[in-house]
């Protein structure tokens, strides 16, 4: 039988981390094993790239399929700045399943990159109200191409690995949730739990979400740059006003390169 080898780059924001191919076929069960932490490589998710015309596809560490990935894209960008992919004045275009998104790479030093991505229109859907143990628990609903769960709402400390899990699981298609706290005027903490993942350090359009309803809901001014600050470190978000077009800010690192051997 012989054996074919891929060559994979490992990045990360944030500590959300990503498995980066290209041109590797993939399927759940594939990803599923690259993901693991023991036996694969390891990883939140998969980041399936194609350089000419740019684009990702991005698949969560349990084999399912969002639509969109914020740290993922930046680490997308990065990485094809890296191949030394020549960048137009206007910046990257990078084709998502929730459209183009348009990115500016800054090199930092080598293999850590900054990277600005236009994240599109935040959009307000229908709130969600789930009855858990007696507790009645209110969250707004933000469409960023995929959707979350944003509550303010005071918790006790070990609700993102309690109630947060069965609150993902919200029909028709599960949520990511955000456990959120106003810690300053635009300095928002807040803990993630992913749809298809579980409990990560970092969610860029868990960041886009959380800053849309903090403006949304009077905690927050439009227009000025707010600080989300995640498990693994702090994005700069800023949201229009009227259209709710968001700008994400933040790392993204190149940790190691490898081969994946497959049979
Ligand atoms: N970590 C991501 C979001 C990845 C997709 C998410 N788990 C979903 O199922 O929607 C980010 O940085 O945005």
């Amino acid at each position: 039988m012989s054996r074919r080898a891929s060559p994979f780059e490992k990045w990360e924001g944030l500590g959300n981390d990503f498995i980066l191919v290209e041109g590797l076929p993939l399927n759940a069960e594939r990803v599923r094993r690259l993901c693991d932490r023991r036996l694969g490589i390891g990883g939140d998710g998969v980041l399936l790239l194609d350089r000419s015309p740019a684009r990702m596809e991005v698949w969560n560490a349990d084999g399912s399929r969002p639509e969109m990935c914020g740290n993922g894209l930046r680490c997308a960008a990065a990485w094809l700045v890296a191949q030394g992919l020549a960048v137009p004045p206007e910046g990257l275009r990078v084709a998502t399943d929730a459209g183009e998104k348009r990115c500016e790479v800054v090199v930092v030093e080598p293999d850590l990159y900054e990277v600005t991505v236009d994240m599109g229109c935040a959009r307000l859907t229908e709130p969600l109200s789930v009855r858990l143990d007696d507790r009645e628990h209110h969250f707004t609903s933000v469409d960023m191409g995929n959707p979350h769960a944003v509550t303010f709402e005071s918790h006790p400390e070990d609700a993102i690995d309690t109630i947060a899990p069965r609150i993902s699981m919200a029909p028709p298609a599960g949520v990511n949730v955000e456990l959120c706290r106003m810690i300053g005027p635009r300095r928002i903490e807040v803990l993630v739990w992913e749809r298809g993942v579980g409990r990560t350090l970092a969610c860029g359009t868990g960041a886009c979400a959380v800053a849309a309803a903090a403006c949304e809901a009077g905690l927050t001014p439009y227009e000025a740059p707010i600080e989300v600050v995640l498990p693994g470190g702090a994005l700069t978000i800023t949201v229009a006003s009227g259209t709710r077009a968001i700008t994400m800010r933040g790392p993204a690192r190149r940790v190691f390169t490898g081969q994946v051997v497959s049979t």
